[in-house]
């Protein structure tokens, strides 16, 4: 049962036919919630609160399917990421909210990391990260970028090998790259940094770049085959005539580490290698406050789920102290790959009116609050 609808959605194009039909009706999504482990089981609820609490206004209904993923359920059967998961995301589902889970760092036989495998399983080759300060909480450096992350291949292809060396053991472990994966992804980055540009030209008062800008992100100086295959194919992507209006630069992964955290607000749009992503995201997270704030989309052509950027923080778990923020940004994220911009924008609004407000902020983001009372402060601003 995918969603009954009169909207316009970018990945749903066969119904955007029905638009004159049914001008009035409400759109109906449903959503598949895998809250995972750890502090996923504290965050997701909050994520279907928001969707249960937008203004009518906007026309939407939601309907959720609870699925299971994760340590736990490896534990109590075998799979971390059962089928029924999948089957249920792939045959009755619009979108999807995902916690986070608890992977052990030490190899378990027969278990692999169901995010992982999930982003494979439904091809979401893009992982958008958006990495901002609110007015209020800038420090005087206004940070807005996003970092797109290839979320299919590179070193998370899982393919490792321990082997019997004269010296002991050696470990293994290959780094796929390839011009299909590599194309797409910078495609996407370079439609991303449009459709930002667009964005600030309606508000040029308060924007503060002229410019789309991707900066690249590789090692191809040492590994000079897989992220150099990275680093052309994405040159030539953003070669394009639609990117014309977009300055592309490059950055060497280990100085663009450097460069981000000098000057942050210098970034738009960065793209990079699965394994560089991950890492350069929880950094930028660290410049705008916590990981407790930073949201992720995982997007595909026909599907996209919300994922705050953040673990199972097991540090935390059960104190009911896990800030909120960033699953309620990923909804919003969800949402605006789901072609509803216009409630995005008004759980944006929310979330940065809190943040602004400082007044109910988690342990995390110096503050007191519980989740629970993030969320209450979140939904009465909506
Ligand atoms: N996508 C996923 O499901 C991911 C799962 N993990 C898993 O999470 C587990 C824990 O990993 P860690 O390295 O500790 O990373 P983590 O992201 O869970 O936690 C890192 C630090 O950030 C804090 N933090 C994270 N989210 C927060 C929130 N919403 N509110 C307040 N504080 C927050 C934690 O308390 C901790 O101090 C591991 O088993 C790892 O495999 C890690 C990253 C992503
Ligand atoms: O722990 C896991 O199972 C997944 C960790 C992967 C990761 O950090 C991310 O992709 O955001």
């Amino acid at each position: 049962m995918k969603s009954s609808d009169d909207g316009d959605c970018r990945f749903q194009e066969s119904n955007s036919s029905k638009k004159s039909i049914k001008m009035a009706a409400a759109r109906t999504l449903r959503i598949g919630l895998i809250p995972g482990d750890g502090i996923g089981r504290e965050v997701i609820p909050a994520g279907r609160r928001i969707l249960e609490s937008l203004p009518s206004s906007l026309n939407l209904k939601f309907s959720f399917v609870d699925l299971d993923a994760g340590y736990e359920t490896f534990q109590k059967t075998g799979t971390a990421l059962p089928d029924k998961t999948v089957d249920t995301l792939k045959k009755e589902c619009d979108g999807a909210l995902f916690g986070a889970v608890s992977s052990p760092s030490t190899k378990v036989a027969g278990y692999s990391s169901p995010i992982v495998a999930l982003r494979k399983k439904l091809d979401l080759y893009a992982n958008v990260r958006p990495v901002k300060t609110t007015a209020g909480n800038s420090n005087g450096k206004p940070i807005d970028l996003v970092i797109v992350r290839e979320n299919t291949e590179d070193l998370y292809v899982k393919e490792e090998r321990t082997i019997e060396g004269p010296n002991g053991k050696v470990a293994e472990a290959i780094k796929r790259i390839s011009e299909h994966a590599s194309f797409r992804i910078s495609n996407i980055a370079g439609e991303i940094a449009l459709r930002r540009q667009n964005i600030r030209s309606a508000s040029p008062a308060t924007s503060t770049r002229d410019q789309a800008m991707v900066t690249i992100t590789h090692k191809s100086n040492v590994l000079s085959q897989t992220d150099g295959l990275f680093r052309e194919t994405a040159r030539r992507a953003l070669a394009a005539e639609k990117f014309s209006s977009v300055f592309v630069e490059e950055q060497i992964v280990d100085s663009m580490v450097y460069k981000l955290f000098r000057q942050p607000e210098f970034y738009d749009v960065i793209v990079a290698p699965n394994l560089y992503g991950d890492i350069l995201s929880d950094g930028a997270a660290a410049l705008v406050g916590s990981l407790g704030l930073v949201p992720s989309a995982n997007v595909g052509d026909a599907f996209a789920i919300g994922e705050p950027c953040h673990g199972s923080a097991p540090d935390i778990e059960g104190q009911g102290i896990s800030n909120p923020i960033a699953t309620i940004r990923s909804v919003a994220l969800m949402l605006e790959f789901l072609g509803e911009e216009k409630a995005a924008a008004q759980i944006y609004a929310a979330v940065d009116g809190n943040l602004d407000a400082a007044q109910f902020l988690t342990p995390d983001m110096g503050g007191k609050a519980t989740t629970q009372q993030v969320l209450d402060d979140v939904l009465k601003r909506l």
